[in-house]
């Protein structure tokens, strides 16, 4: 990585804000909006801590009860209430930023991606994303097969899908289809595929991590990324990227994902690139897992990717 561009060299590591969005809008299952504190009970501030990080908990981020799965043109559920956590979101993202403090945003299920990165844009002009993953979440509302927020994020960063939703906090499109990198991908859908070929972006689907091995996977998103001369990359994890043996506890799981070890060996690589500028933990759902262990084993990928070490 050229680490002499950007803000690689102006964010000040050292100081790292905790910013939880307690959001269920995005899909139809309830208690991913628990997510954010199964992930702090699991010890995600005392483990920063340890790391030497001086951290901040900024609290969640206000999300109003209303009423549910309330229909947009047949297409887009709990819109409203989607729109209203989004500008929230990117507003105090924003802030943190502006502070010179790396965001570690807890979800929620993925739908907030959409006010994280519109806050995150604010400060990189050529922002690139890495989205670990089962799913590539870049449904329009004319693809999605279940009118799901939480399947558009993506598709909503780059200007495609409702007016309004990509809009937030600014202008559409916030991101570059050459500057994102799938990695774990093994359910996608008819109209997704078809997108992802049209735009040729760059994708390891679980085929390609098995032929090549993660080692091999992140050691090419990493040269990837830097080709595109980004000035910052956001790390989007969804907990069903990994095989639901190890994160039983997301709304989406999908058999045949990446293992534990894998896992924590992706986010060891990125922490050495020293690319990642802000990172996201999504689709923890209390209610669906064991013991805690989906929110455990988020903290644990947290502290891989922001410098623990195994000696
Ligand atoms: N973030 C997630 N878990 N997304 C799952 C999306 C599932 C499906 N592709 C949909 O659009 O409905
Ligand atoms: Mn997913
Ligand atoms: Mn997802």
């Amino acid at each position: 990585m050229n680490s002499k561009i950007g803000r690689w060299i102006s964010l000040d590591r050292k100081k790292i804000s905790i910013i939880g969005v307690p959001s269920d809008y995005g899909q139809q299952r309830r208690g991913v909006d628990m997510g954010p504190s199964a992930m702090r009970y699991a010890g995600a501030i005392e483990r920063l801590e340890k790391l030497g990080y001086d951290v901040i908990d900024e609290g969640d981020i206000s999300v109003h009860r209303t009423k549910r799965n309330k229909q947009y043109d047949g297409k887009l559920l709990n819109l409203e209430e989607v729109l209203e956590v989004s500008e929230r979101l990117a507003k105090k993202v924003d802030e943190v930023i502006k502070q010179d403090r790396f965001p570690v945003i807890l979800g929620g299920d993925h739908s907030i991606s959409i006010g994280s990165i519109a806050g995150i844009r604010k400060h990189y002009q050529n922002l690139g994303i890495i989205w670990f993953d089962a799913h590539t979440d870049i449904n329009t509302p004319e693809t999605t097969p279940s009118g799901n927020i939480h399947g558009m994020p993506l598709a909503v960063n780059l200007g495609l899908g409702d007016h309004r939703l990509i809009s937030i906090a600014g202008n559409a499109p916030k991101l570059k289809f050459e500057n994102i990198v799938f990695i774990g991908a093994r359910s996608i859908d008819e109209g997704e595929k078809a997108l992802i070929k049209e735009k040729n972006i760059k994708i390891f689907t679980m085929h390609e991590i098995d032929r090549m091995g993660m080692s091999k996977v992140i050691e090419e998103t990493v040269e990837y990324l830097k080709a595109r001369h980004v000035d910052g990359v956001h790390m989007s994890i969804d907990l069903d990227a990994l095989d639901p043996i190890f994160t039983p506890g997301v709304g989406t799981p999908v058999p045949g994902g990446i293992t534990y070890r894998e896992s924590h060996l992706a986010m060891e690589m990125l922490e050495e690139a020293k690319m990642i500028t802000s990172c996201e933990f999504v689709e923890v759902n209390p209610i669906l897992d064991e013991r805690n262990k989906t929110a455990n084993t988020a903290v644990a990928l947290m502290g891989s990717l922001l410098g623990e070490k195994l000696v």
